[in-house]
Parts: C-alpha cells; structure tokens; sequence
C-alpha cells in the first residue's frame, strides 16, 4: 500500500479522468464501461440491480464526465481545531411545578482533526458522543456559536464552500412520490451549471444511478411512511448520489451505513473511499464498522461525551492505545469495536489480558468508567494534541495550500431563477398530484355542491332570506377550504427547504413562487365547478355576467384565504398550531361576517373588517341584486331589496372599498408568507 501523502499526488492527477474510460467495477466483476454519449442507452440496457455497473471503491467514479464539473473539482484541506459547541436546555414547569432557569450543556469540547484530499476520515463514538454535531459544525450549518476554528485551505466556511460542499444527513430527506430517476434528474436541472444542456444534466443524473447500482429501481417511486417505495440502502444511494451529482470537493455523511447489511454498507463506504481517492475530501460518521470496513478509512476521530480520545490515522490506532497500556488482549477483535468500548470508559482488564470475561466484567463500575474516559482524554491532550495543533499551524504557514483558493474562480452552480421556477414548479406539481387531484377531495366537493344545490333548489327573491344564505355560505366554504389546504404547504416541505437551501440549490422567491402558482390549478378549479353548480342550481340570477362576476370574487376570495393559509403556516410551521389557530380565525370571520348578528356591539364591530368573509360576502349580495330590485315580502306587497335587514345592515354603497381591501388582504397575507419564511430560513 502507498503511503497517504504518495495517494494523494496520484489522487488530485486521477481527479482529472478523461471521459472516454471509466473503470467500473461489478458488485461481483470488473467491467470497463466506455462513458461515450452512448451511455444512456448502455444504462437502458442494464435490466437488475445484481448486474449494476457499481464502482468497487478504488476507482474514481465516472462523476467528472463533464469538464465543467472537474474543474469544479478543488482539493479541500479540512482542518478543526477545539471545537466545542453547548446546547441551552430549557426545563419546562408542570401544573405543579415552576419551571427551572435554562442549563447549558455541552455537546462538543475540544475536537480536533485535519482531513486533505483523498482521504476519508471516520467519526466514531457511542450514541450521543457528538459526532452528529461536529459533522454538521464541519459542514458550517450548525446554528448558534461554534468555539474553535475550521478552515477550508486555510479559509473560513464561504458560500463559494457551500456549493462545494456535499452533506447527507442521517434522514433520508426525499420526495416519497417522485421516482428515483425524476428525484435525480430534477435535483440536476437545480443543481448543475447553466454551461451544461439540459441532456447533459439528465445524463449525469442517469451516469449517478448506474453508479450507485441503482439502475434497476430507477423507475420506482422513493416511497415514505404511508406506502412503500425502494429499500432503506436504495434511499440511502439516493441521497448520496443527490449529492454527488455537483461533484463535491468535500462530502460529508452522517452514518450512511445505519439499517444497512454488512454487504451494502462495505458497499457505500467501498464508494465513498473511490470518491476520496478522486481528490476529494470525505468524512463519515459511522456507529459500529465491521473490521472490514474499518480497513477503508484512512483517519478516525475518536468521541466519548463530546470530547476527543483520538484523532489521526486509522491504522495506528491499536499501537496508539497499546503504548497507552489499553490491549484487547486478543488480535482478532475488530478495531472499532475495541474503539467504541474505551470511548464507553470500558478498558481492558491489564492484570489478565487474556480474558475477555475481565474485560467486560467491570461494565457495572460507573466511576471505573467515568475514571478511564477522563484518562483517556487527558492522554488525547498530552500526546495527539500537541501534535495536531502544530501540523495545523504547520499547515497556516503553506503557501501551497493558500494558493488553492476557494474563493478564486466562483462557480455559478444556481441556474436563472425563471429556470429555477421552472423546474420546481414541474417537481411539485409531480410530487403533489397525487394530492391535489386525488378522487376523495373532488368527492368532497362535488358531494357538497350537488348537495347544497338541492337544499337551496330554485330558490327566488320571494325566499330571499335562503339566497342570501347561499351567497354568505359561498364566501364561509370558500375561505375555510383553501385556507386549511394552504396551511399544510410549508410545514410538510420544511425538512427539504431547509436540505435544499442549505446546498445554494436555489432562490428562496423561485420556491415561494413555483409553490404558490402550482397549487392554484386545482385550488381554482374546484370553486368553479363548485360555483356552476351550485349557482345555476340555486336559482340565483339567471344571467351570464352577473354569474361569471360572483365566480370572479369567490375566486378572489380563494386567493386571499390561500395566502392567510401561507401565512399561518409559514409563520407557526406547525399544522396543529396553525389549524387550531385558522379555525378560532373563520370562526371569528363566521360571526362577524354580518349575516349571523346584524346588531354587533359597537366595541367588538370593527372584527368584520378585517373578515375577508365579509368583504366577499358583501361583493355576492352587491353584484346579484340590483338597487331598483324588489320581493315579495308579504301580504301582496313588494319591497325594495336594498331595504331587506340583512342587506341594508351591509351597506353595498361603496363596493370598490370592498374590493380594494380584498386585494390589500390578498398581496398582504402573501407577502407576510414569504417574510416569514425568509426569516425561518438557515443563513
Ligand atoms: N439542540 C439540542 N438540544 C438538546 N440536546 C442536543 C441538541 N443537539 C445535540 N444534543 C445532544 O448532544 C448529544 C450529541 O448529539 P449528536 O446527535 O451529535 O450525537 P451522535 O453521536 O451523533 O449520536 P447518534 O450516534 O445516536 O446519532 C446528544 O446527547 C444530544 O441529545
């Protein structure tokens, strides 16, 4: 084996492939797949996921096809040094008990580690050690104060950084009704540089699933929590190959073998070495390697309860812990096991080495335990310590690692945003059609509409306390429908907000756009068919324009209850909170929308104005009824219908005040929606 430094000259030079052979290995036998412009036909071809064209780990991956995306390729030299992060907890009081002054805990104290390119180190640590959030730390998205510092080539986290810098977190976050190919291919539109064609963006999504063996269900759906889609590792190559497309410089995992069998995850991380090796940098966090995987890494760190007890290369850890007076006793135990069992505080019995039952026959002794930690981290501070911070410092003096500037020759990875507002809008109307035009809702409203027509059937002026009722129950089902439909919009799409904007992918005002317009399809067409319906069933005014005026305003009036949805939601993304909250809102609107109580207390009157249902309401009666209009109310008599109580209370003089307040309330609430989402946003 080549010494490290000796791989990584090799590393950088190989990171340039040319696009003509890529050497791709078999899950059983080495292949040479020619990556020609041919190659979508070659991946066509490929019928099951055992006879994928999967790369065995020690090749650079077919990802730098495209010249744009390997002279994207700049090595990264990842240091850190005493990073230590707290986390406050705030106790919450019962009925009984009053609540205690907010703790601070600490999650992280003191890691250290230096990582270049063509490396990949592993974060290793029980449950709950920190590996979490030191790797987010290193992927700069760790909210709050991170103490300590981490330099890319000497630099702090940029946005340059950003974009280069791939993350996969624990949690597949993924749209569950999209398939694997759309998943990607859509992810390449956003992602990869305007320089590319739009094929050439779909052939490297497509060159994505050839590699990561995912050929055969690149046509199944990804699948969530209430129906079934690919398996948990076909997730988890997903979500690796999201981020492999933009051909990362540094890609940061987080335990992207948990759930998996032994074969699959040797599989991810034979994958993941292959990437280092192509020149870039690679860090994993992992929770209990096999031996045979713990060969692969180059570097591990170490954590017990958020503090370091080794940090430097993985194949000198056994003789590290040795000269520390720590042997398994036994040659055959797998590093990392032994690893995880010192970073638990659980060491070796040295008085009878040999004795795998003394070994763990003090599990029970807590100090025992908490003694061997604190040993283990003073020993970290006094022998690897010392060493990392000079080799850190060392490195600050490089002019050579300066010189590869991060900063330099900025790639400009987002597209237009008009292309941007393209692409998600086609990616949301795809995930959600399911949804929006599933069978059950237009049940519902095509049920509701027949059903309110035979109530109000051929109603008349004679009635015209029932038509009335017909225009307020319009501008009620007509806010409370959209309103409780929008509220859902950005609560259930934060996860993959927060993933997506976090990696630069696009503009916040393309998403908020491309949402906003892909639901109003369905959100429009359900009124109308709801309206012709009723309207023409109800027997309100037989004529064609003052029809298409009341489905102008009940239109309208969708739009604005949409946008106070948006807003609740973006503003509490919370669907319990913003549901109970919309329903205290329509309640109110409900009574004081003036066909309920016509008497309302002066002190409590101004609730109307700010009821969209009102303004709307007041909008239907106004345009269906004309001012020298009468009924029968009566005893033989006709009165003017402008006289009739529940009418005059409204006052239709000034109907142009109605609708400009409906469109202060429509660009209002809209705009309200989108700050609120700005400010929820990771900066
Ligand atoms: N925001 C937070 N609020 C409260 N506790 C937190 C917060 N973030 C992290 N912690 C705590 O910090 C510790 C380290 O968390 P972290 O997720 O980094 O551990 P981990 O080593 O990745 O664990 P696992 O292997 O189980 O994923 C845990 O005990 C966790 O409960």
């Amino acid at each position: 084996m080549m010494p490290p430094e000796q791989e990584n000259t090799n590393i950088i030079t190989t990171g340039n492939i040319g696009p003509s052979n890529v050497m791709l290995t078999n899950w059983t036998e080495t292949v040479t797949v020619h990556a020609e412009p041919s190659v979508s036909s070659s991946i066509n071809n490929t019928s099951s996921c055992s006879q994928d064209q999967v790369l065995q780990g020690q090749q650079e991956p077919a990802l730098s096809r495209f010249t744009i995306l390997r002279a994207s390729l700049r090595p990264v030299t990842l240091e850190f040094a005493d990073v230590a992060y707290s986390v406050s907890l705030s106790t919450k009081g019962t009925w009984f008990t009053s609540s205690e002054p907010k703790s601070t805990r600490t999650v992280l104290n003191g890691a250290s580690g230096i990582v270049r390119p063509g490396e990949l180190l592993a974060m290793l640590g029980p449950s709950g050690s920190g590996k979490t959030t030191l790797l987010t730390a290193l992927a700069g998205r760790l909210p709050g104060k991170v103490s300590g510092t981490i330099t890319y080539n000497g630099q702090a986290f940029s946005s340059s950084m950003k974009r280069r810098t791939g993350f996969v977190t624990q949690d597949d976050v993924l749209y569950p009704h999209l398939t694997v190919l759309e998943t990607l291919t859509y992810a390449a539109l956003l992602r990869l540089p305007k320089k590319l064609t739009r094929e050439e963006k779909i052939e490297q999504a497509e060159l994505i699933i050839m590699e990561l063996g995912l050929t055969k269900c690149r046509n199944s759906v990804v699948g969530g929590p209430s129906f079934r889609g690919i398996s948990g590792g076909e997730r988890k190559r997903v979500s690796i190959g999201l981020e492999m497309l933009v051909n990362p410089s540094l890609l940061l995992l987080d335990e992207p073998t948990s759930g998996l069998d032994s074969t699959t995850a040797q599989r991810i991380v034979a994958t993941l070495r292959g990437l280092a090796r192509g020149g870039r940098t690679v860090v994993t966090t992992i929770h209990q390697p096999s031996s045979r995987l713990y060969r692969m890494f180059d570097k591990v760190v170490v954590l017990s309860e958020g503090c370091p007890i080794y940090s430097g290369q993985a194949g000198r850890v056994m003789e590290y812990f040795k000269s520390l007076g720590y042997n398994p006793g036994f040659n055959f135990m797998n590093p990392a096991d032994f690893l995880l069992d010192l970073a638990n505080g659980l060491v070796p019995d040295t008085r009878s080495q040999d004795d795998q039952l003394e070994f763990h026959g003090r599990l029970d002794h807590h100090d025992d335990q908490n003694s061997a930690k604190q040993s283990l981290i003073s020993s970290y501070k006094n022998n690897l310590y010392p060493l990392l911070i000079s080799e850190i410092h060392r490195n600050a003096r490089d002019p050579v690692l300066h010189s590869s500037s991060l900063r330099g020759s900025e790639v400009q990875w987002t597209t237009s945003c008009w292309q941007q507002f393209k692409v998600l809008l086609r990616r949301g109307l795809q995930e959600r059609k399911h949804e929006s035009y599933s069978g059950l809702r237009i049940f519902q409203v095509i049920s509701v509409s027949i059903l309110s027509g035979l109530l109000w059937w051929h109603s008349d002026t004679s009635h015209i306390q029932d038509q009335v009722g017909l225009l307020f129950f319009f501008s009620i089902f007509w806010g409370f429908f959209p309103l409780y439909n929008a509220i859902f919009a950005f609560p259930q799409e934060r996860p993959m907000l927060i993933k997506e904007r976090s990696s630069g992918m696009y503009r916040l005002s393309s998403y908020y756009f491309a949402r906003t317009a892909g639901d109003l399809p369905m959100e429009l067409v359900m009124p109308t068919i709801f309206v012709t319906v009723t309207y023409w069933m109800g027997g309100l005014k037989p004529s064609l324009i003052t029809f298409v005026l009341t489905l102008s305003i009940i239109l309208f009036n969708v739009l604005v209850s949409q946008g106070l949805g948006l807003a609740l939601g973006a503003i509490l993304m919370d669907v319990k909170q913003a549901t109970t909250l919309a329903s205290v809102t329509m309640l109110v609107f409900l009574l004081a929308g003036g066909y309920y109580i016509q008497r309302i207390p002066p002190f409590i009157a101004w609730l109307k104005y700010i009821s969209f249902s009102h303004y709307c309401y007041k909008l239907l009666v106004g345009v269906q009824y004309s001012a020298t209009e009468v009924y029968d109310c009566g005893l033989q008599m006709h009165c003017r219908v402008m006289d009739f109580p529940a009418i005059k209370y409204l006052g239709l003089d000034n109907m142009w005040w109605d609708a400009a307040a409906l469109t202060i309330m429509l660009v209002g609430y809209r705009l309200l929606a989108y700050v609120a989402l700005r400010m929820g946003q990771p900066h």
